[in-house]
């Protein structure tokens, strides 16, 4: 196991528990990526400078680092260039920032060809300015090995360029092929949910109860990476949930770009499942709803929202009616359920249904024939059958999407 130092920042402006949850991200961010945090040093932001590391500071971390010899230096906010130089320097120990931790994350879990060009996009995305920046340093300090880069500096930057550009070329076919994915499914006959929320909500552990398989669900941070998809069947309608990432907040726009083929399962749902934590405080929830909904808001105005408040069983009854009363604006069609228990699971099933876009009902005759029973095999792929009877004709009662219909009909009157 990897071995590290924790620097977090201490806001004199916040209160104490806000200050108490941002270290605590961070040791969850730094769990969740596999260190072992062997000490912290807490780094308090002097009001009229930015957050500065006075020589102090960094001398003191220097002698942290070489009595414990970790393998990294990480730091809760984010740093500059010159930072992470002088630091690294004078520690003589690899230093990194919380975004850079978090693209840690994403790799260990990046499983799929996808997956990892968008965490290698990522990682390009942030490398690019700071690689420019490390070269004219260097050149600066006319440290030996550096002198005379010449057309080296250009050629390094433009590489990363040509690598970006590659990425993005393969991310779009692949993106294609999963827009059609997605038609087909429509086509299928299923509605979609996604499941969407802040990290460690809940979300893998009420995608496995609600659709009992078992998907990777941990007590750390960004479990999911990879949206995964499970049917789930409400009263007849065939629907497909899919699990996605966690929300993280002040995530860096290049970051958001990079992901955004992940969210994307959220935006072409049919209806959103948005679960929060309810046993955390109520200033964090309603933080929390706030950046999910600015997150999704440009691109859901037409999608469904269920507010699924999880982990009931951790609050009381009272405790959570204060909580889902006071909030009631920010959370749409809301249910409190239990994913460990399965509390409130038949309410939040049929609140999804009643969201699910309308299908029409119709009664059909159709001819008694080869043509005619092909017709009832797909009938019952794309809809769902309330009746049928087979006389010397086929009479069936059926509900589908509309277009479903509409083919059928025609279909019924060239066999006539
Ligand atoms: N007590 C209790 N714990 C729960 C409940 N639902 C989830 N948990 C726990 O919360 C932690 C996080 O759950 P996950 O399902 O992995 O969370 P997630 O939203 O998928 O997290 P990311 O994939 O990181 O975005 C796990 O330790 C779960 O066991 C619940 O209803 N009650
Ligand atoms: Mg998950």
């Amino acid at each position: 196991m990897m071995r590290a130092v924790l620097v977090k920042r201490n806001e004199p402006r916040y209160e104490d528990e806000k200050n108490e949850l941002q270290m605590n991200e961070l040791r969850e961010l730094a769990g969740a990526a596999g260190y072992e945090v062997i000490s912290e040093m807490t780094q308090t932001r002097n009001p009229d400078r930015k957050y500065h590391l006075g020589r102090g500071k960094v001398e003191e971390l220097a002698q942290i680092v070489s009595d414990l010899k970790p393998d990294k230096i990480i730091f809760h906010n984010p740093l500059s260039t010159m930072q992470i130089y002088n630091i690294s320097e004078t520690c003589r120990c690899e230093t990194i920032d919380k975004f850079q931790l978090i693209l840690e994350i994403f790799a260990t879990r990046a499983t799929t060809h996808r997956s990892k060009l968008q965490v290698e996009l990522a990682r390009l995305e942030y490398e690019l300015p700071r690689a420019r920046a490390v070269i004219s340093i260097l050149k600066k300090d006319e440290r030996p090995g550096f002198m005379g880069l010449g057309g080296y500096e250009d050629s390094y930057a433009q590489d990363i360029k040509n690598r970006m550009t590659r990425i993005r070329n393969e991310l779009d076919s692949i993106q294609k092929d999963n827009e059609s994915l997605r038609a087909h499914r429509h086509s299928k006959g299923f509605s979609l949910a996604a499941l969407a929320g802040y990290t460690n909500a809940g979300k893998s552990t009420l995608f496995n109860a609600l659709v009992d398989e078992t998907v990777e669900s941990k007590n750390m941070l960004f479990t999911t990476l990879l949206p995964t998809t499970r049917s789930l069947k409400v009263r007849g309608r065939d629907i497909l949930v899919t699990d996605t990432v966690g929300f993280i907040e002040d995530l860096p726009h290049w970051m958001v770009d990079a992901f955004r083929s992940t969210l994307d399962e959220i935006f072409l749902a049919d209806v959103v499942l948005l679960v929060v934590d309810s046993s955390e405080p109520f200033e964090v929830i309603r933080k929390k709803l706030l950046v999910c909904h600015e997150t999704m808001w440009d691109q859901l105005q037409e999608v469904a929202i269920v507010t699924v408040f999880n982990k009931i069983d951790l609050i009381t009854d009272e405790e959570l009616r204060e909580k889902m009363d006071s909030l009631v604006y920010l959370a749409p069609n809301s249910v409190a359920v239990s994913a460990k228990t399965g509390f409130g699971f038949e309410e939040l099933k049929e609140q999804i249904r009643n969201l699910l876009p309308e299908w029409k009902r119709v009664k059909l005759t159709i001819p008694l024939t080869e043509e005619g029973m092909s017709l009832v095999a797909w009938i019952y792929d794309e809809g769902l059958v309330h009746d049928i009877n087979y006389t010397d004709v086929i009479s069936i009662d059926f509900e589908a999407r509309d277009k479903v219909i509409n083919k059928a009909i025609s279909l019924v009157n060239e066999l006539l």
